[in-house]
């Protein structure tokens, strides 16, 4: 590619657990099985990227401990000059957000002026968790700080993948969709999911205008709503909490353990030791289930890392260490 092509880019958004990566991983493969090579950018909360091994050989950026919306803007714009030298170019790019970035903030960063000639962002694909929509969605199980993130997420989406459809019955989906129409003020379109197995062209398709530049300001998206120009310096209300370097644990007692956490943790993942099959697993915690995967690399160090909302963190480690690790010390 040559550096007066833009390289069409692609923003991920989606709150904690709604299958950004799943879409990510598929859309790699769909690339690659099409002779395209892709470049990407994660932005991991929580210091370790858990997901960083299975993107081994891909051009990728990894923006840890971070929040795109607060801090890592300046960042992503270093970031992506990366792509633009001639030895890294790519023939697309996929730009994952940490799950609760607000995907304005990403596509702030690519109309830097400096960045607008070498990146054309082609749409934003915001995914939902349709099993958790209606529990984030309601005043009672959740906080507004999820519900405003969750919403601008999807308002701020030109397609939106409604994911995990086979753990939602009809009445769900009904309540489901009555909840978006009121939300969403465009007509975007929406694509129920499960594994967010989906047409690759319907993904690839480009669903936003062109962005034109202006010799006022500097530049004007035209088509889709402005860019929030407020830089705020806000204490992030989400958080992530991590313990490394624990020794193995059983799987019932661990997976018991998740389960009953408070419903202010959001998400888990990590890498474990289990006592048997003793080995190293990746494992993921969402939607109140666990999936766990033998890890390749055997030589990793163990990690857990809890996102949530105002989750309390040392009745989180108490627990366990006495339900979990017994007499190991975190
Ligand atoms: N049952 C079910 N599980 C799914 C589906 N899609 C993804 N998952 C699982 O949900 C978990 C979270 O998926 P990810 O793709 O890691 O989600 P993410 O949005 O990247 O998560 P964050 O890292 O928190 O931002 C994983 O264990 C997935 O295998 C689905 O359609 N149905």
């Amino acid at each position: 590619m040559t550096q007066s092509q833009k390289i069409p880019t692609y923003i991920l958004s989606g709150f904690l657990g709604s299958g950004k990566t799943t879409v990510l991983l598929k859309m790699l493969s769909d690339f690659k099985k099409r002779g395209l090579k892709p470049g990407i950018v994660l932005n991991e909360l929580g210091q370790v990227n858990v997901e960083g091994h299975m993107f081994k050989g891909e051009k990728m950026l990894e923006m840890l401990d971070g929040c795109i919306c607060c801090t890592i803007q300046d960042d992503l714009r270093e970031e992506l000059q990366f792509f633009l030298q001639e030895e890294n170019a790519v023939d697309v790019l996929l730009i994952e957000g940490t799950g609760v970035a607000n995907p304005k903030e990403i596509l702030e960063a690519l109309t830097d002026p400096r960045l607008l000639d070498g990146f054309e962002t082609q749409s934003i694909i915001s995914l939902a968790d349709a099993s958790k929509f209606l529990e984030y969605q309601s005043i009672f199980s959740s906080s507004r700080e999820i519900r405003e993130m969750l919403n601008e997420q999807m308002t701020s989406a030109t397609l939106i993948l409604l994911n995990k459809m086979d753990l939602v019955n009809e009445k769900m989906k009904e309540k489901i969709y009555k909840k978006i129409s009121k939300l969403l003020k465009a007509d975007v379109e929406i694509i129920e999911t499960v594994y967010g197995e989906v047409e690759l062209e319907e993904l690839l398709k480009k669903r936003m205008s062109t962005i034109a530049v202006s010799l006022g300001d500097g530049m004007e998206e035209t088509g889709h709503s402005h860019h929030n120009h407020e830089h705020h310096h806000h204490e992030h209300p989400f958080k992530a909490f991590k313990i490394e370097d624990f020794p193995a644990v059983e799987r019932i007692r661990f997976e018991k353990w998740l389960k009953k956490l408070p419903g202010s943790v959001l998400r888990g993942k990590g890498m474990v030791s289990l006592a048997s099959p003793s080995g190293l697993y990746q494992f993921q915690f969402a939607s109140k289930e666990l999936e766990i995967e033998r890890m390749e690399d055997q030589t990793c160090r163990t990690c857990l890392i809890l996102i949530g909302y105002n989750m309390p963190i040392e009745e989180i480690r108490t627990s366990f260490q006495q339900e979990v690790l017994q007499t190991y010390k975190v």
